[in-house]
């Protein structure tokens, strides 16, 4: 085993904010054997490194080397270019990952959204191409807008034809998924009838349950309050797939993604692992503003 791992255990866990108490509880070992493990003293076995990896959501490759793209390739954008008035994009290339978080940056106008429709092929580039290497129509999920709710339902029949639709209704508990999305008190409401703050909350709910490789999302968060925003992005943590996210709440980058693109001036300006930037005892936000200057 590298000797990395150590670290990245570490790490992993201060990220969540596990104590070493709990994480021992989490895996049935001693919290001196969680020490020994940070000091590289001794290592853990295979099911306790599966299940470390299963705590933390990420890969044995991650675990043992920092490897972030043990996972299949499922999405590569070449060359990419696109000009409005002004060129956007220009030769834009980025290759998504199985499980990568990634979350997409730039300031206001840096062609963010453009990517984002491009991957969606809502706008088609001038020059270059977006290879998926799956099936865009059932492995691709978008952030669900309001005004894609069933406005005539109520709460809770509209996600039981949502878990329908996507072949999860056995496997999912409604009133785990309302109680999740504080929506409990809603269930039996007409959509039509819930506030914006609970129509987002149900709409991203929506979103999360379809399975998928890849799911798009475009500042998730805005408009939740901070109750909701720190449940939502511990839901995301646990779905399977990739996500890249269009968002600029750095605490959340820091916690919940792998990786940060930052778009500027038309090119992907930096291409970064958030395992390396943290181990340059750099913050997300500290990172981006050096970058983005
Ligand atoms: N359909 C369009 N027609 C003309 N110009 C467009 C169109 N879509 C985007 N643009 C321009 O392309 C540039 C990039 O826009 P884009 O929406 O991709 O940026 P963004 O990074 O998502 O910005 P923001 O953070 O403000 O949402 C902007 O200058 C915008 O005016």
């Amino acid at each position: 085993m590298e000797n990395i791992f150590k670290s990245q255990l570490s790490a992993l866990r201060q990220k969540k904010h596990l104590s070493q108490e709990l994480l021992a509880q989490k895996l049935f070992v001693s919290r001196q054997s969680i020490s020994k493990w940070e000091n590289g003293e001794s290592e853990p076995n295979i099911d306790k490194l599966i299940s470390i990896s299963e705590i933390f959501s990420v890969n044995l490759d991650f675990l043992l080397a920092g490897h972030t793209h043990g996972d299949a390739l499922i999405l590569e954008l070449k060359n990419l270019n696109k000009s409005f008035k002004n060129p956007v994009l220009k030769d834009v290339n980025l290759s998504i990952y199985g499980r990568d978080r990634i979350a997409l940056l730039g300031s206001n106008g840096s062609g963010k959204t453009t990517i984002v429709n491009t991957i969606l092929g809502n706008i088609i580039p001038d020059k270059g191409s977006v290879v998926k290497h799956f099936n865009a129509q059932d492995d691709l999920s978008v952030m669900t807008q309001e005004n894609c709710l069933i406005a005539s339902l109520k709460v809770r029949e509209q996600i039981a034809l949502s878990l329908k639709i996507y072949d999860a209704y056995s496997k999912i508990n409604i009133d785990d998924l309302l109680k999740k999305f504080r929506l409990t008190e809603q269930s039996e409401v007409i959509v039509d009838q819930l506030s914006g703050g609970q129509k987002r909350r149900l709409a991203l709910l929506l979103t999360l349950i379809k399975p998928s490789k890849l799911l798009i999302l475009d500042e998730p968060t805005v408009g939740m309050d901070l109750e909701s925003i720190d449940l939502f992005w511990d839901y995301l943590d646990h779905v399977g797939g990739s996500v890249v996210t269009i968002t600029h709440d750095f605490n959340q980058i820091d916690n919940y993604f792998t990786r940060v693109v930052l778009l500027k001036d038309g090119v992907i300006k930096s291409d970064e692992s958030v395992a390396n930037i943290h181990s340059n005892n750099q913050t997300i936000e500290h990172w981006y503003r050096l970058m983005n200057q």
